[in-house]
């Protein structure tokens, strides 16, 4: 057998003491990378999605969003203002008086909204602008003229009073993207132009169907249509939003695809809460984004407080969840505890304390082994050099094995339960 080469492990993409680079090769795609942000919509499809906060909550929440993206990496988020409860809310984030993230508003494109807007001084709103035929004729009932008209209307409005407006086209995975969606948006860039007052577009994928891979035609294709629509309209990048949904499980694929092919905004919920199957969340789009440009704008160590600000909310959070879940960085495998013994590099794809402040870990079942024994020593009792063939270390072992064939016992071993067997072998810890 002939090999080539020194081993190599790739530091330039895995430098473990920080998230794995996301690098690509084609310039142009290295030049829409560049100028990516997060945005956020936790309290807004995040609210109406899962249930509605206290303002309270939505105080905790804006709190956590500027811990993790207050120097720039979340440059905005939206709000309601249809309840009393939702003006008060706003009031109590704009009192904040944080740069970042900028509160917007959130509302359909009708002259009443938009007063809500002008009413709680906002100077930049989301404004609902349902694009595809789906919903013109079934929901409307509506021409594509008649509604389109109706959205510039309220659109010019809310420009004339200097408002930034951020059109969201939603469903823009079933538009027709040629015949309807360029155009209209040409029409709002006048109006943009006629008051000098910015228009940025928001293309929410609102049923998960857009698909991540340039090879696909409009309008599933989530590369084609922020191609189509900068080609045509040279609409700026950082003017261009997605936010997409997860029905079909690729939400984090879509947003990174958009980032790839020119939106610089990836619109994000906490924990990816939102409408049915959720949105893109945030906590993971964080990861990516430190990966592409590195942390200078972003406190990835905020997310370990995502947990406990969401538990106490109620949100149970699945224990395989990326990155914040109990789980994320525990293992359970015999196979991964010895690497993990050997080398944490080996079943870690970075070091979770010095990039999250969250420790790896091992749960203790049969399956664990002797590694995860000796690790769960090291962990909660500060033994650094013990060996998996110690015999107090075999024998703790054998006690777990004999404890679940016996009981029947399927779940792990808690740590307290554990911390009985150490007992029984390691006297010093009985004391
Ligand atoms: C309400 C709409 C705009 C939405 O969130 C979506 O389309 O995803």
């Amino acid at each position: 057998m002939e090999l080539n080469g020194d081993m190599k492990f790739f530091r330039d993409i895995y430098p473990f003491e920080s998230v794995p680079r996301f690098n690509v090769t084609d310039q142009e795609l290295r030049e829409n990378l560049s100028k990516i942000f997060l945005t956020d919509t936790t309290l807004r499809d995040g609210q109406q999605g899962w249930r509605v906060f206290t303002i309270d909550e939505c105080e905790k929440i804006y709190e956590l969003l500027a811990d993790i993206g207050g120097r720039g990496g979340i440059e905005s988020t939206e709000v309601f203002l249809y309840t009393e409860k939702d003006r008060e809310a706003v009031k109590r984030l704009l009192a904040y008086g944080y740069r970042y993230p900028k509160v917007i508003g959130w509302i359909r494109a009708t002259n009443s909204d938009l007063q809500l807007v002008i009413d709680a001084k906002l100077d930049e709103t989301v404004m609902l602008m349902s694009i595809s035929d789906y919903h013109i004729k079934y929901k409307f009932n509506a021409t594509r003229e008649e509604a389109f008209r109706k959205y510039l209307e309220v659109a010019e409005k809310a420009l004339s009073h200097g408002i930034t407006i951020r059109a969201s086209l939603e469903d823009i995975t079933r538009a027709d993207i040629f015949g309807a969606v360029i155009p209209f948006v040409k029409r709002l860039l006048e109006l943009s132009e006629k008051y000098r007052t910015p228009v940025k577009i928001k293309l929410p994928d609102t049923l998960g169907l857009g698909l991540p891979f340039p090879e696909v035609p409009l309008p599933r294709g989530i590369p084609a249509i922020i191609q189509a629509i900068r080609k045509t309209t040279n609409i700026p990048q950082e003017y261009i939003e997605f936010h997409g949904h997860n029905d079909f499980g690729l939400v984090v694929a879509n947003h990174l695809a958009a980032w790839m092919y020119g939106a610089a905004a990836g619109n994000c919920t906490l924990l990816g809460i939102g409408e049915r199957a959720g949105n893109c969340p945030l906590e993971i789009m964080a990861v990516h984004y430190a990966g592409i440009k590195g942390v200078n704008n972003i406190n990835l160590k905020a997310l370990s407080k995502l947990p406990e600000l969401f538990e106490k909310m109620g949100l149970k959070i699945i224990e395989h969840y990326p990155l914040v879940g109990r789980n994320a960085f525990r293992t359970k495998a015999g196979i991964h505890a010895d690497g993990l013994l050997k080398n944490p590099e080996v079943y870690l794809p970075f070091d979770p304390m010095k990039v999250l402040g969250l420790p790896y870990s091992v749960a203790i079942t049969p399956y664990s082994g002797r590694s995860a024994v000796v690790i769960w020593l090291r962990n909660y009792l500060g033994y650094n050099h013990i060996s998996k063939d110690d015999p107090r270390v075999v024998a703790v072992y054998n006690e777990i094995v004999d404890l679940f064939n016996k009981t029947g016992r399927v779940e792990p071993l808690s740590d307290s339960e554990m911390l009985e067997i150490v007992k029984k072998h390691f006297p010093e810890v009985r004391k």
